[in-house]
């Protein structure tokens, strides 16, 4: 069967033609078979690992199985995080993020604020995301050297679990912003994951836990309200599922710690992002 007439069964006349376009595009480039590639689609294999590449903001993030692709929702409130709060030179941001992945988040923040203001740390538990976000770092110029004479930002990625109660021992803190994108889906959301998510992206990086999903938020919150661990005027920005903007608004509430909590809403309408102030 002729390749658009294989990509329609799948997708429909119009994505079909955008993606065979890409497809043939990337294969020429990289000297692969269309073929091939159009095949992984077939098996529903998501676009992105086949093309290799995912923009986030102006940067194009490389992706590969099975850390998560970034996504609209997460690029969305980064630009608008990036916006709210902005280190200078003089003021720089030491800045935490929680279950990196391809490290989308902290690398769109180092290329959107000034150079030299900012200091960023991505955590994970997966080698496969440590390995491909220190990747992203290198191609986008953010790497950590072991002598940094430039004025620049910069990104280093640790292995870190941040519901080992150790997890402190892992990082230098004290930071001035954290920000995650913890897995957060609940698991009767989990059984009904379109199949391109299901079985190619890590169930690692997706299921929140039993706790309805929200089993990261109060770990994530016991960690930064230790003594110490934020500097003064710290900056969280957590990303939610659209159901749980509440829970994750008391979880930081009871704290006693936040000045201001406000809950973002993604373009789509639903809410996002939980951002407060210490
Ligand atoms: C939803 S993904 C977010 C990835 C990336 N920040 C993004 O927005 O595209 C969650 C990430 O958390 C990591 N993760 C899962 N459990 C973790 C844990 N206990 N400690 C640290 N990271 C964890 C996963 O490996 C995955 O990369």
């Amino acid at each position: 069967m002729p390749l658009l007439r294989r990509l329609t069964s799948l997708l429909g006349p119009s994505q079909a033609a955008r993606e065979l376009q890409w497809i043939k595009k990337h294969a020429l480039q990289a000297r692969l078979s269309v073929e091939d590639l159009v095949d992984r689609r077939m098996r529903d294999e998501p676009l992105q690992y086949i093309l290799g590449t995912q923009p986030f903001g102006p940067l194009d993030i490389r992706v590969r199985a099975p850390v998560l692709i970034p996504r609209p929702e997460t690029e969305h409130w980064t630009i608008k995080l990036s916006e709210a709060v902005s280190p200078t030179p003089a003021k720089p941001f030491r800045l935490l993020d929680i279950g990196t992945g391809t490290g989308c988040i902290p690398l769109l923040l180092c290329h959107l604020w000034p150079k030299g203001s900012v200091s960023a740390c991505g955590v994970d538990v997966s080698d496969d995301a440590l390995t491909l976000s220190r990747e992203n770092a290198k191609a986008h110029g953010f790497e950590r050297g072991p002598v940094d004479l430039e004025l620049r930002n910069t990104f280093q990625a640790v292995r870190a679990n941040i519901l080992d109660p150790a997890f402190t021992t892992s990082v230098d803190p004290p930071y001035d912003v954290v920000t995650s994108n913890p897995p957060y889906i609940p698991f009767h959301e989990y059984l009904d994951l379109p199949r391109s998510v299901s079985r190619f992206e890590d169930p690692k990086a997706l299921f929140g836990g039993p706790m309805d999903g929200l089993d990261f938020y109060p770990a994530i919150v016991k960690v930064l309200t230790q003594d110490g661990f934020m500097n003064r005027n710290g900056i969280v920005a957590l990303e939610i599922g659209h159901q749980q903007g509440e829970d994750v608004h008391k979880i930081l509430k009871q704290t006693g710690k936040f000045k201001e909590i406000s809950i973002w809403n993604d373009p789509w309408g639903k809410q996002r992002t939980v951002f407060a102030k210490m």
